[in-house]
């Protein structure tokens, strides 16, 4: 009897016939509360499942008591509880390395459009505004030449700081597990304490994985720590920062600016105040979300769990 993959999120036709080839497939395009009963019932005899942006709680998963592999279509892998994969015995599975580059333009497009406040002056001109020389009022900061500290320089940060320091001149600092010595010689990167990063960098930008270590470990005294001149960049999660502090730290401008791909809750409610502030630069999570990167991961993630199902090891295991 073949065995039977559930898949919550729209995958590639194509990669969904590889699926089907091999297996029972249902699938769901998305899972919200009018459908999650659904979603729980074809869990009772998934073998596989695949997807994405979706908390898959302990509860979930005892739903599925046949289960053998989870299949993320990202490289985090903060929708799941890793102690329960490894009590059990499952597989988890997910996709670093081919987001790195486009994930890495997309933090770069926030540090250049914090700094030169390119939405801000977009959204002047489009509603007419522009009637003359801008004054220095709406002048920006300078990117190239500044210091950037990466907090975690792992497969993005490295990415990202390659960029700023072949790219933009930028003296890079950074902290991490451990140090970095590959980004020390390619870079001249320094690594630094947690403290003196937020202290000297002129763009802070945490790369790191959300765990019950990271949560919450950017708040008030960090911000505090950083100067007024100072860009906070943050696409990793939006749980690794105290958001309230954030905002404070914006409206009170004891820093000067943010770029923001990641949320302590996404979608961003309409009524956060983040969305007030103008020297806020916004986006919906679109770190990977281009053509060619989105179909590398779905590809990865399908041959993860193919390979999960025939008993093989998957190349990219969390799990
Ligand atoms: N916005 C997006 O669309 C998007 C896209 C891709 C990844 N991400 C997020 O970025 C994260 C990082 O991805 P990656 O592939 O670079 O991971 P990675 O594991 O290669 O890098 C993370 C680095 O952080 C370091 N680290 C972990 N905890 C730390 C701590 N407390 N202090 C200092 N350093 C610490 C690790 O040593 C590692 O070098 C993912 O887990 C995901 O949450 C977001
Ligand atoms: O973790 C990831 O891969 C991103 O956040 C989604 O692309």
């Amino acid at each position: 009897m073949k065995q039977h993959v559930v898949v919550y999120k729209k995958l590639p036709e194509d990669l969904l016939q590889r699926l089907r080839d091999e297996f029972e497939v249902t699938c769901f395009e998305t899972v919200n509360a009018g459908n999650r009963a659904q979603f729980q019932a074809a869990l009772a005899t998934a073998q596989g499942i695949i997807g994405a942006s979706l908390p898959i709680g302990n509860d979930l998963l005892e739903a599925a008591p046949l289960l053998k592999i989870a299949s993320t279509v990202s490289v985090g892998v903060d929708n799941f509880d890793l102690d329960y994969f490894r009590k059990r015995g499952l597989m988890l599975a997910h996709t670093p390395g081919v987001l790195n580059e486009a994930t890495a333009d997309a933090i770069f497009s926030l540090i250049l459009a914090s700094a030169r406040r390119v939405v801000e002056l977009a959204e002047f001109v489009k509603a007419g505004k522009w009637k003359g020389s801008i004054g220095e009022s709406l002048f920006g900061v300078n990117v190239h030449g500044k210091t950037l500290g990466m907090l975690g320089m792992g497969r993005i940060g490295g990415a990202v700081a390659r960029r700023a320091h072949h790219g933009f001149g930028m003296k890079i600092v950074y902290h991490n597990t451990r140090p970095n010595p590959e980004a020390e010689a390619s870079l001249a990167a320094t690594y630094v304490t947690r403290d003196e990063l937020f202290q000297q960098a002129d763009f802070v930008c945490p790369m790191l994985p959300l765990t019950a270590q990271t949560e919450r470990t950017i708040g008030a005294r960090e911000f505090g720590l950083m100067k007024p001149s100072a860009i906070f960049i943050n696409a990793s999660r939006g749980r690794i920062v105290d958001e309230a502090a954030l905002i404070e730290a914006l409206q009170r401008k004891t820093i000067y600016g943010a770029g923001l791909d990641v949320f302590e809750q996404e979608p961003l409610p309409a009524d956060s105040p983040l969305l007030q502030l103008p020297n806020v630069v916004a986006l919906p999570h679109i770190g990977s979300a281009t053509h060619e990167t989105r179909r590398a991961m779905a590809e990865l993630a399908v041959d993860n769990l193919i390979a999960g199902l025939r008993g093989a090891q998957p190349v990219h295991l969390a799990v």
